[in-house]
């Protein structure tokens, strides 16, 4: 495992080199083909974002949005504007922070319409929809899948997109997107971004911060033979995988941290 780990004191430090790491990768994404393919994750990747693309001037006068093809690791299945779906928190915290006169990027989202009961959330799981939705969501991904920056959060069970610890969706090869319906955190309907997804990455980038994630971060780190999600991502070879981290989430974790 060689992934590199960035670790600081505040989380406004975090967030600023999150964002310098989004804007080297922009760099090199758009001069290769004129285009900068990021997906994106829900959590609390979202205030990050926010602290970085928006409240940093600096960087985010460097951000050319509109070079941008926006894609979401992971999606809970309920409407855009409801309180959980990953759009809908980035469209929150960054979509509507831009500056007026800012051209939006291209924004590749679930299809609503095949969603099916109260808030989008049928009150038996309509698997047949779900899957039609991954699919659709599968039929939209970039050429041959390949993803310039993949950003992921850990969930304090190791979690990483829908994909759980022990869930049988970490060995799914033949689907580049799959839905889930039995998801450990609620809301229970999501789709996800598969193993083969993650492994096509140009680069993938962890966030997480505070104490409450330093207990799964010493599995992550400190268990070789874990088959937590984030440390199946770390095993990856050939994709450049980065943590930002702060200092609480790596207290005692037995890791070797560096500056961005
Ligand atoms: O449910 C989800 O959780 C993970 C982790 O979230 P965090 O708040 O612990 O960072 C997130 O990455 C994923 O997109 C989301 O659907």
């Amino acid at each position: 495992m060689c992934a590199k780990v960035y670790s600081f004191a505040e989380s406004v430090e975090v967030a600023n080199s999150v964002g310098k790491h989004i804007l080297k990768l922009q760099k090199s994404a758009i001069a290769s083909s004129d285009s900068f393919k990021i997906a994106l994750s829900g959590g609390s990747l979202g205030n990050v974002l926010k602290k970085a693309l928006i409240d940093n001037t600096s960087i985010a006068s460097e951000v050319q949005w509109d070079k941008w093809e926006v894609y979401f690791s992971d999606e809970r299945l309920v409407p855009l504007d409801h309180p959980d779906s990953n759009y809908g928190l980035f469209n929150e915290l960054v979509l509507k922070n831009l500056p007026s006169g800012t051209k939006h990027p291209s924004l590749h989202v679930i299809d609503e319409s095949l969603l099916t009961g109260k808030d989008g959330q049928a009150a038996g799981a309509d698997s047949d929809k779900d899957k039609q939705i991954a699919e659709a969501y599968a039929a939209s991904l970039p050429q041959d899948a390949k993803f310039d920056l993949i950003l992921l959060g850990c969930g304090p069970d190791g979690h990483t997109c829908s994909l759980f610890p022990g869930h049988k969706l970490l060995n799914e090869r033949d689907q580049l997107i799959a839905y889930i319906s039995d998801s450990p955190k609620l809301p229970p309907r999501r789709i996800t971004f598969t193993f083969p997804v993650l492994e096509r990455a140009t680069a993938i980038a962890f966030v997480a911060e505070g104490a409450g994630k330093a207990a799964i971060l010493k599995d992550i780190f400190g268990d070789e033979s874990s088959k937590l999600p984030s440390k199946l991502v770390n095993d990856i070879s050939g994709v450049e995988v980065s943590w930002f981290v702060d200092n609480s989430a790596v207290e005692g974790v037995r890791v070797i941290t560096s500056k961005y």
